[in-house]
């Protein structure tokens, strides 16, 4: 699968934007400020629903205009071209199409346009809190288990209700018929979790030996609650504790993972740059994962990685996502970096001021497309 055709209007900087993508590697090079992670924004807000960079959207609206747009063509052998399109008004409204047709749910858009991330912001995934990790895992479940979705939905929903159940302290036994849904509901969301990290783990170690030949690298997954009791019994014994609370202190929204480089937590042991390598794997193996068991090939977002990655390294990431035949955006500052590795079927634009022109590189020299 890979994106064809990209439109954007209003969108930070970039007030009218239209381009032909090609299949392989799409570079973007520009100044500071010219609009090459608005353009990666874009997509990423037509693939999931929000921004990578800030939790309110309207920031995202080019000042003065009411509502940005984003359409795409999508290109996959099996399904030929599907035309996608969002809008987001500042005053809160979404409205998305898929060829012609109302989707009522962004998870629709999310199905049809896997879309992976490397950018400052995605590195915070081992630093950060578990919120990220857990929504790393559910990326992965969501695109290779169907049922995974309305069952998330499902789980979400009971967790709402016995959280405010909690809080107006209702007793035990009225507690006990949510327990006992959630529970279910808890076991078999955590099931497709744990089936989706054993295909996924190997894919992983393989990447981390590769990179890290060095270290012994391993993954540990946890569901949220102790797995030697089952969650019913779990919520039955520590109900006063989730009372005082005023919330449900174990269970899927729980779950976690963690990575240990020679036997400590790797946020405590790496250093800056082998932290973004781990995240480079864990996101690597979850595209060849993908392809594997699904055919899909998920479209990376490559942000700012000539300050995220020294060179061999940086090396190293681009040549595994050749392989994997992924269609890549980066964006990066001096073209100059990239004039050496460019293959055929590579595209090369300049972005200046919010505008975006086709580029051409021949030899040693850069040239526009327009001269
Ligand atoms: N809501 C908005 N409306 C209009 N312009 C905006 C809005 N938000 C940000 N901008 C401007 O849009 C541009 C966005 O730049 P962007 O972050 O995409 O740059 P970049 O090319 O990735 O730069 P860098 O190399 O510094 O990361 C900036 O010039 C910024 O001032």
């Amino acid at each position: 699968m890979s994106i064809t055709r990209l439109q954007i209007s209003n969108l930070r900087n970039l007030k009218k934007v239209g381009l032909q993508l090609g299949p392989t590697f799409n570079f973007f090079f520009g100044e500071n400020g010219a609009g090459k992670t608005s353009l990666l924004e874009a997509l990423y807000i037509i693939h999931a629903g929000r921004s990578f960079r800030t939790s309110d959207l309207n920031k995202v609206i080019s000042s003065s205009e009411s509502a940005l747009t984003v359409f795409l063509e999508r290109q996959s052998e099996e399904e030929g071209v599907t035309k996608i399109g969002l809008m987001r008004e500042r005053s809160g409204g979404f409205s998305a199409k898929v060829d012609g047709e109302n989707v009522s749910t962004l998870s629709q858009l999310s199905a049809l346009l896997p879309t992976q991330i490397l950018s400052p912001e995605s590195f915070s995934l081992l630093s950060g809190g578990s919120k990220e990790r857990r929504k790393y895992i559910d990326w992965g479940v969501f695109h290779v288990e169907h049922s995974f979705h309305n069952l998330w939905r499902r789980c979400q929903r009971l967790l709402v209700q016995r959280n405010s159940l909690l809080k107006r302290r209702v007793s035990h036994r009225e507690l006990q018929p949510w327990d006992k849904e959630f529970s279910s509901v808890a076991h078999e969301l955590n099931l497709l979790r744990q089936r989706y990290i054993d295909k996924l783990l190997p894919y992983f170690s393989t990447l981390a030996q590769a990179f890290f030949p060095e270290y012994e690298v391993k993954f540990s997954f946890h569901p949220g609650w102790n797995q030697s009791e089952t969650l019913a019994d779990v919520l039955s014994r520590d109900i006063e504790r989730d009372q005082k609370y005023g919330h449900t202190q174990s269970g899927p929204h729980r779950a976690n993972f963690h990575i240990r480089v020679n036997g400590q937590a790797a946020e405590s042991i790496c250093s800056r740059g082998q932290l973004k390598l781990l995240v480079c794997c864990l996101k690597l193996a979850q595209a060849k994962h993908l392809f594997e068991w699904r055919g899909l090939k998920p479209v990376f977002l490559l942000d700012d990685i000539e300050s995220e990655l020294d060179g061999t390294n940086r090396q190293r990431v681009l040549e595994q996502l050749r392989t994997l035949g992924s269609q890549v955006l980066i964006s990066l500052i001096n073209v100059e970096a990239i004039s050496e590795q460019l293959e055929e079927s590579d595209r090369v634009f300049h972005v200046e001021q919010g505008y975006i022109t086709p580029w051409q590189i021949k030899g040693d020299n850069t040239t526009n497309n327009n001269d």
